[in-house]
């Protein structure tokens, strides 16, 4: 009797659960026949039980294994040049997705349409952002935020900012000479920690310093980040992963708070002593700053509240903390990936970067320091032409981002062979990567022509519009987009005439096999540990799928001073 019950307690769960899966199973892969029969393209070896899942595989096989996911495309992208998209089937790990490389379809997505972020991120991002953040936001919630937030970023705004870059660039320089001449080190690195000090001190108004010295809320970032994954079993079933990102997104909570509350208190006081001229000809505000000082506007204006009676709200507080975390995290790995890749496209490119460094001889005088010209008068970045072409012919080829959304029910796109898509039920991604360097849209795709910036609209190599798309088009376009273009003309403006950087990845290779010592060596040689895969598309520096594509290996590096 008791073994009956017992057995009914297991034998109808595990029953239940097998009809479910294969119930939804069956109907998951039903919809994938029935788009198949709508003529939506997809590549060939679709499976029913693991979908194009054992094609992914085929394709990463032959790539190293940290190398970008999207580089498993490249073959599959120009057997669809006719539709511009085709559906890879993830099944059974996660949604189907429309993959995009065209301009229309991109446009209906992310404009048109505007489809919504994927429902699942904000539990993905979460232990990075610590909840709710325009990123993951929809609807009315995100029109508030975006609204609060939007003047802090606009352009004029980013000027004013432009000499707190030029202070973090400044200790950037410090440290690009202490490397002079010796051996190598992590160009990655180094722009990862510039890129934070920038986004520190122009959002929050924090100096972290932590180019000299890693902060505590740097590290905290960086361990969560090693701890984080959106699919890797290995990261996402240890169990150690949930108490160590709880941890440290306490300790960067509690960093964040503490400084949005010093922020409101001199807001505040600000405000009380706004006719004080010693007041309102302090230096420039932060983001945070403009958006704490649009909330006591907007408290004092509708809820009529006295300035001593306002205070900072529990809800506000806490959304506008995770608002800060992902500036911090939105912003650092693929501003710091543009950087490093802006360097390696200077580096190889000779005469290029001659072009760079005339303009600025040009524009700031051949024997000036440009940080103090550019403290007295940020507007200069605004001259430099080519070098702002030099960046965005970098952004083309090397784009650190994609955008991903859900699809709705209802919402069909229309592909460039006339095929209707019902978007229900699956996500699209814009692969950036792909719509760079799409041969339909782009004359010499694959070569770094920065000149393509500069031509005008009847030229052959003119920039078709909707085609060059790092930041993303619509309203949910990249909010940092100015701040980035300014950070990385400031750092080109005070280094490229000064120092010189070469990739030293042949050397950085030699060193790390003579590491591995005799026994492998002796593996390889008998061919039981096969070659391994260094190389991307014939470029050693390839994007890897840490957040923000960073360059392999951390590009390793050499720097020399100009003319020594
Ligand atoms: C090279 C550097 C950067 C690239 C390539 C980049 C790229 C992007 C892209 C493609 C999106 C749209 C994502 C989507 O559609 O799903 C986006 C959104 C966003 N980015 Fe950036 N980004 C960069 C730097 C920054 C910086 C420095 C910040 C902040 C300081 C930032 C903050 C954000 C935010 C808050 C959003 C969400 C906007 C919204 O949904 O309203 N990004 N970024």
């Amino acid at each position: 009797m008791v073994l009956s019950s017992l057995s009914v307690t297991i034998v109808v769960p595990v029953i239940s659960i097998i009809v479910y899966v294969l119930v939804v199973g069956y109907r998951r892969r039903s919809r994938i026949n029935a788009l198949r029969k709508l003529g939506v393209a997809m590549p060939a070896g679709w499976s029913w039980w693991f979908g194009h899942l054992r094609v992914l595989d085929e394709k990463l096989k032959k790539l190293p294994p940290d190398a970008n996911v999207y580089m498993a495309m490249h073959d599959i992208v120009p057997d669809h040049a006719d539709s511009e998209v085709f559906l890879m089937d993830y099944w059974p790990v996660a949604e189907p997705m429309l993959m995009i490389f065209g301009i229309e379809l991109s446009h209906q997505t992310s404009t048109k349409y505007d489809l919504p972020k994927p429902s699942n991120q904000e539990h993905s991002f979460s232990p990075i952002i610590g909840g709710s953040s325009l990123i993951t936001m929809n609807g009315e919630q995100w029109k508030f935020w975006r609204s609060l937030l939007n003047p802090g970023f606009s352009a004029s705004h980013m000027l004013s900012l432009i000499p707190n870059i030029v202070d973090a660039v400044d200790v950037f320089c410090e440290l690009l000479e202490q490397n002079a001449n010796k051996g190598l080190f992590s160009l990655d690195d180094m722009t990862t920690r510039l890129a934070m000090d920038v986004i520190t001190r122009t959002t929050l108004d924090t100096d972290l310093d932590n180019q000299r010295n890693e902060h505590k809320f740097a590290h905290a970032l960086n361990t969560i980040l090693n701890w984080h994954s959106f699919w890797d079993p290995r990261i996402l079933l240890n169990p150690l992963r949930v108490p160590v990102q709880w941890y440290y997104g306490r300790i960067m909570s509690s960093f964040i708070r503490g400084e949005l509350s010093k922020r409101f208190v001199e807001m505040k006081r600000s405000k009380a002593t706004i006719n004080d001229s010693a007041a309102s000809t302090k230096k420039a505000k932060s983001v945070i700053a403009l958006a704490l000082e649009e909330y006591i506007t907007r408290k004092q204006e509708h809820d009529k509240t006295p300035l001593e009676n306002i205070h900072l709200d529990e809800n506000f507080a806490r959304i506008a903390a995770n608002q800060i975390r992902l500036f911090i995290f939105a912003g650092n790995d693929t501003t710091a990936t543009a950087i490093g890749y802006t360097y390696h496209m200077l580096s190889q490119h000779p005469t290029v970067l001659a072009k760079v460094r005339s303009e600025h001889d040009t524009i700031f005088g051949s024997d000036t320091d440009p940080g103090a010209l550019l403290r007295q008068q940020p507007a200069l970045i605004n001259q430099c032409r080519y070098t702002l072409a030099v960046i965005k012919e970098t952004l083309r080829l090397y784009p650190p981002a994609s955008s991903i959304r859900d699809g709705l029910p209802g919402v069909s796109f229309v592909d460039r062979k006339g095929t209707s898509i019902p978007t229900e039920h699956l996500s699209a991604t814009i692969m950036h990567n792909y719509v760079h360097v799409n041969p339909r849209l782009w004359h010499r795709p694959l070569e770094f022509l920065p000149d393509r910036w500069l031509v005008n609209a009847d030229h052959k190599l003119y920039p078709p519009p909707g085609a060059f798309r790092p930041f993303e088009h619509g309203p949910r376009n990249c909010i940092g987009q100015t701040l980035v273009l300014n950070e990385i003309r400031v750092a080109l403006i005070m280094t490229a005439r000064r120092f010189y950087l070469q990739p030293a990845y042949e050397e950085f290779d030699a060193l790390e096999r003579a590491k591995e010592g005799v026994w492998m060596e002796l593996m390889r040689k008998v061919g039981i540990k096969g070659k391994e895969c260094k190389v991307v598309l014939g470029e050693r520096a390839y994007q890897t799928s840490r957040s923000g594509a960073h360059p392999a290996d951390g590009y390793p590096c050499r720097v020399s001073l100009v003319g020594k």
